[in-house]
């Protein structure tokens, strides 16, 4: 099977070299996501387009290259096509009778031809050749040029021909990597999902960084997310995954800050974090979800004096954007299951917090803390490859793999924590055996009702939810829990 690959029109209009810089990338992060789908995939940059092959025919992996071909940045839209070699126009015509014939029955169509290099005859040329030929070939009921019913489109390069079989929109954007490397602070809600994923179309590799304000089960979900985000839009760049825990921080402003002014302290901590992790690995912008009038600490004034605290770069993606668009597009997206159970860590809750902050007043506030808070959470932190997010859980909680229900507990209840639509695509069919349907969002308010005697085996499609979430459970009390892998 066959794909053509078409850049993003920004990309286009770019100078020769950074163009050349932009494919060359592109074509690097194709082969690093597909060979993922099988080792085999050939990819192969051109001037205006990349080409993508597998030997194999195979529907699975068919489908498998289509999915991942969507979710790649820099892509403007995907061609799946019949490559042939032709000797005539009237060859050109007999591949494209043999390969759409069929489906005109019935229906109105015109065709429509691309072509590159010299030859006898000019693209219009073949558009009448192939469709008079069709229309009086086929069942077609007539050719329309305004609005067709089918549009047969073919691409002539050189002395190849392609046969479009199916065209698919891309993510836009540019390539990872184009762009320098970002720290987004995530928090696991609808904002900070929407944000890293703007920024990792944008062509930025985006890495994690979390403050942790609700222990295990904020770390497991926020986690969850961000490596969500990675796997599906981000996979061609390894990425980091810092985690800080911030209670100490919260402690403080509890005890210490006037009520009024916490929310925006609590920001001004978090970039002041931020900004030393960025540091430390070299990273020149940090991102957050925020978004202009959202909540209180989220008024111009604020978020000017929230930008006080550091000297590096905070870029707002979501700035100027509604909370229904935000909304949207994490539906969209696929973060908005993930978002939609989280818990509010919101770390503060101020009776009367300000919309106001004066700058001179939140700097006297801070002079409150205690010496090296900012160091001594950070020596605490911890920083993972974000690759390494399913086995670290799995270490910690010495998870074991069970292949078989038997090699278990012959009486163990399967929980299948994967998403409804995949739970319906493929059901898991396994006579004799309890299996609890509980999408992994919903564990972490419906676990009190699960039996803490019963053997559970988590399961998920690629076994690194299941690890979080098995970890999660043992955190709650649950001895037996394991990770559930048909061999
Ligand atoms: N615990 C946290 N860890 C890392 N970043 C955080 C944390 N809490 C907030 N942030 C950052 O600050 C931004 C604003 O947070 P805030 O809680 O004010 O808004 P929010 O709308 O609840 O954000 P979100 O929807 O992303 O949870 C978040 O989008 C995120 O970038």
């Amino acid at each position: 099977m066959k794909f053509i690959v078409k850049l993003y029109p920004e990309i286009t209009i770019k100078s020769k070299s950074v163009r050349l810089r932009f494919i060359k990338l592109l074509e690097t992060n194709l082969r690093n996501v597909l060979k993922k789908v099988h080792e085999d995939v050939r990819v192969q940059k051109q001037w205006d387009s990349i080409t993508v092959n597998l030997k194999h025919e195979d529907e699975q992996l068919r489908e498998q290259l289509i999915d991942r071909l969507g979710c790649i940045p820099g892509i403007h839209s995907y061609l799946e096509v019949g490559e042939y070699s032709y000797e005539s126009i009237d060859d050109i015509y007999q591949h494209a009778h043999a390969q759409f014939a069929d489906s005109l029955a019935g229906k109105t169509f015109c065709v429509r031809v691309k072509r590159k290099g010299k030859h006898e005859f000019t693209s219009i040329e073949v558009e009448r050749y192939v469709g008079g030929g069709l229309n009086q070939h086929s069942d077609a009921k007539g050719v329309s040029l305004k609005t067709p019913d089918v549009t047969v489109k073919l691409e002539i390069d050189r002395d190849k021909l392609f046969l479009v079989k199916g065209e698919f929109p891309g993510l836009g954007g540019f390539p990872i990597a184009t762009q320098e490397d970002v720290l987004s602070l995530m928090s696991g809600g609808y904002d900070s999902g929407v944000a890293s994923f703007q920024m990792i179309k944008k062509g930025c590799r985006t890495h994690y960084c979390f403050f942790n304000l609700g222990g295990a089960a904020h770390e497991v979900g926020v986690q969850q997310v961000a490596h969500y985000l990675w796997q599906k839009y981000g996979e061609s760049h390894k990425v980091r995954f810092i985690s800080v825990p911030f209670e100490p921080v919260v402690e403080e402003i509890l005890e210490r800050i006037d009520s009024g002014q916490m929310g925006v302290i609590l920001k001004r901590m978090m970039m002041r974090t931020a900004t030393k992790v960025a540091e430390r690995f070299g990273i020149q912008a940090l991102i957050t979800g925020e978004s202009l009038g959202q909540v209180s600490s989220q008024t111009l004034t604020n978020l000017n004096v929230i930008d006080r605290s550091t000297d590096t770069l905070i870029l707002r993606p979501l700035a100027a954007m509604d909370k229904q668009d935000i909304i949207n597009v994490a539906r969209d997206i696929g973060t908005a299951p993930f978002a939609e159970t989280m818990p509010e860590y919101c770390g503060v809750i101020s009776k009367k917090p300000t919309v106001k902050a004066v700058l001179s007043k939140i700097e006297a506030e801070e002079e409150k803390f205690s010496e090296g808070l900012i160091e001594r959470i950070l020596e605490q932190s911890t920083i993972m490859d974000i690759r390494e997010i399913g086995k670290a859980a799995e270490t910690k909680a010495k998870i074991l793999d069970a292949q078989t229900i038997e090699e278990a507990d012959a009486d163990a209840v399967v929980l299948d924590i994967r998403p409804p639509e995949e739970q319906e695509e493929a059901p898991l069919d396994m006579p004799g055996t309890e299996v609890r349907i509980l999408p992994f969002y919903k564990l972490g308010s419906q676990f009190a009702d699960l039996d803490q005697e019963r053997t559970y085996l988590l399961y998920c499609d690629r076994g690194v939810m299941s690890k979080l979430q098995a970890l999660y459970l043992q955190e709650q009390g649950f001895e037996n829990v394991k990770v559930y892998r048909p061999g």
